[in-house]
């Protein structure tokens, strides 16, 4: 049985203030661990801030990007040893904006999978298309490319620990969601593709979310999906009211 995940991408949003009020807000609000997980990824520059105001809680520290070396000379990135030392246990890894602002590449999206691994924490791999992609046809080729590179040399068991989070890019903070038979499709397609480079048992375990305009008016629907295990949420998580109805979509 696949543990529901919501996890909210606050972007470059909040700063450690507003972060610490954010957490304080919903710290004692959030829903049975066993039943949902509460995640959230702050910029790195509020992960010490969340760390700590989250100490004591069920919700899960995570950071929004790692650089694949541990340390060196990368000027302004981010190693995933120290993230992983302040206490985060999840890295988002290839968003959209990160592939389209700062051309990670699907070669980049692996290396970067495999460090967060390397240091202890699990990585939520987005996937999803363009607008012109969906309108010529070419989703579900697109995605099982993507995830097909970004899973490249990792085991059957990290597959079932990871998290893939499909965003198609025209639904992301545009309020158009993708219907939830739209979703669902591309979902299940990504299930059916580790299956294929994997195996069944491992498809069965890995979670798989859907990002783009997820609110609180449609997680519910969105959820209900047999193949959607969870959502990647931004302009909806900056809120503690919001985010506490998205993680209590079950209610
Ligand atoms: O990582 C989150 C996604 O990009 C979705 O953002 P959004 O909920 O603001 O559309």
């Amino acid at each position: 049985m696949r543990k529901p995940i919501i996890a909210g991408n606050w972007k470059m949003n909040m700063n450690p203030d507003e972060t610490r009020a954010f957490v304080a807000a919903v710290k004692n609000e959030l829903p049975d661990p066993s039943k949902v997980e509460s995640v959230i990824a702050a910029p790195a520059v509020d992960i010490t801030a969340l760390v700590d105001a989250a100490k004591d809680s069920v919700l899960v520290p995570a950071a929004q990007n790692a650089n694949d070396h541990e340390s060196g000379a990368y000027t302004g990135e981010t190693s995933p040893k120290v993230l992983a030392d302040l206490g985060v246990k999840y890295v988002i890894v290839g968003h959209s904006e990160r592939r389209g602002y700062y051309h990670e590449t699907n070669e980049d999206v692996n290396k970067k999978a495999k460090a967060v691994f390397a240091n202890g924490m699990k990585p939520i791999i987005c996937v999803g298309e363009s607008l012109e992609q969906r309108e010529a046809g070419e989703t579900e080729d697109w995605v099982s490319t993507q995830v097909e590179a970004a899973l490249n040399g990792l085991s059957a068991d990290q597959v079932q620990q990871l998290v893939i989070a499909y965003e198609p890019i025209w639904a992301i903070g545009t309020g158009k969601t993708a219907t939830s038979d739209q979703a669902e499709e591309v979902c299940r397609h990504i299930r059916e593709t580790i299956a294929k480079l994997y195996d069944q048992t491992t498809a069965d375990a890995t979670r798989i979310q859907y990002g783009g305009s997820m609110k609180p008016n449609n997680v519910k629907e969105l959820m209900a999906q047999p193949d959607i295990d969870g959502g990647l949420v931004g302009g909806a998580s900056l809120q503690p009211d919001s985010f506490l109805q998205l993680v209590h979509y079950q209610d």
